[in-house]
């Protein structure tokens, strides 16, 4: 099995390139892959299908999703071994895999995902642009971290965020452990992202990802704590976002959302035969 290495701000990703859709990546297999002691190591997997070989189960395919404008297909996987429906990091590492591998040119065009369809813009080297999509607010929640309650926002990025503000420096949060949160308000988990303003329009931001644990760096993370900090102020703007593996760039316009920032392929090479 082929794999190339990268990441956006530290959240790192392997690639495995599938353009046929042949690969039977099991939950299990994902998990070996990512294994940050006995495997590759990384938060999580991209799997590079051609749309028109994504197999989406019981859905109706990637033409009655929409999704066939786009010429390929990224299956986003957590460390896990769980599908999310959506990474921000991940689909800009992605996109910079796609021009490297010369699969697709420099430029603009879309990635499909299970979140829809998400326009990347991008040149031959240098950060990489996504649009999110619109962020969509869905009112408060709280989770706790070793029995201390942190209300926050709860915002859909494709996938589910509960955005906290705290008051204290976020580099102070111990988080080794999962926070807590009921499930009936959150059915299918939660990321939850701890964050503090620490200038104007700017913020610092911590985040324990479902099916992931703490990573360095959440593309819809920065977003939803961007839309969180945005409420009660004049709104629509750039904000930056700086996390434990380098800082993003959140653009808020009313309708949509982007993420701006590195992404950066490090190594390449094949698994040994019968490993996974
Ligand atoms: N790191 C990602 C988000 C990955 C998915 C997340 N763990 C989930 O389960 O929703 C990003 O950059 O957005």
């Amino acid at each position: 099995m082929r794999f190339v290495k990268g990441h956006g701000t530290e959240n790192d990703f392997v690639i495995l390139p599938d353009p046929d859709g042949e690969l039977d990546l099991t939950p299990e297999a994902v998990a070996r892959l990512c294994d940050r002691r006995a495997g590759i190591g990384a938060d999580g997997v991209l799997r590079a299908v051609r749309t028109k070989a994504m197999d989406l189960g019981g859905t109706g395919g990637p033409g009655a999703q929409g999704l066939d404008g786009a010429e390929w297909f990224m299956d986003y996987r957590n460390a896990d071994g769980s599908v999310a429906e959506m990474c921000g990091n991940g689909t800009r590492v992605f996109a910079r895999y796609l021009v490297d591998a010369g699969l697709a040119d420099p430029g603009e065009w879309d990635i499909a995902t299970r979140a829809g369809l998400k326009r990347v813009t991008l040149g031959a080297s240098g950060d990489v642009s996504v649009d999110m999509g619109a962020p969509v607010a869905l009112g408060s929640g709280e989770a706790s971290l070793a029995g201390a309650v942190f209300r926050g926002e709860r915002v859909s990025m494709g996938n589910p965020h509960l955005a906290c503000r705290i008051d204290r420096p976020v580099a102070a949060l111990d988080l080794t452990r999962a926070p807590d949160f009921d499930p009936e308000v959150f059915p299918d988990g939660v990321n939850v992202e701890f964050y503090r303003p620490v200038g104007d329009r700017h913020l610092e931001m911590r985040v324990y990802e479902r099916g992931s644990g703490e990573t360095r760096s959440c593309g819809t993370g920065t977003v939803a704590v961007a839309v969180a900090a945005a409420a009660g102020t004049d709104g629509p703007g750039e904000w930056t976002v700086d996390v434990p593996g380098g800082r993003l760039t959140v653009t808020l316009d009313g309708a949509t959302s982007h993420l701006r920032g590195p992404a950066v392929l490090v190594a390449e090479g094949e698994t040994r035969p019968g490993w996974i």
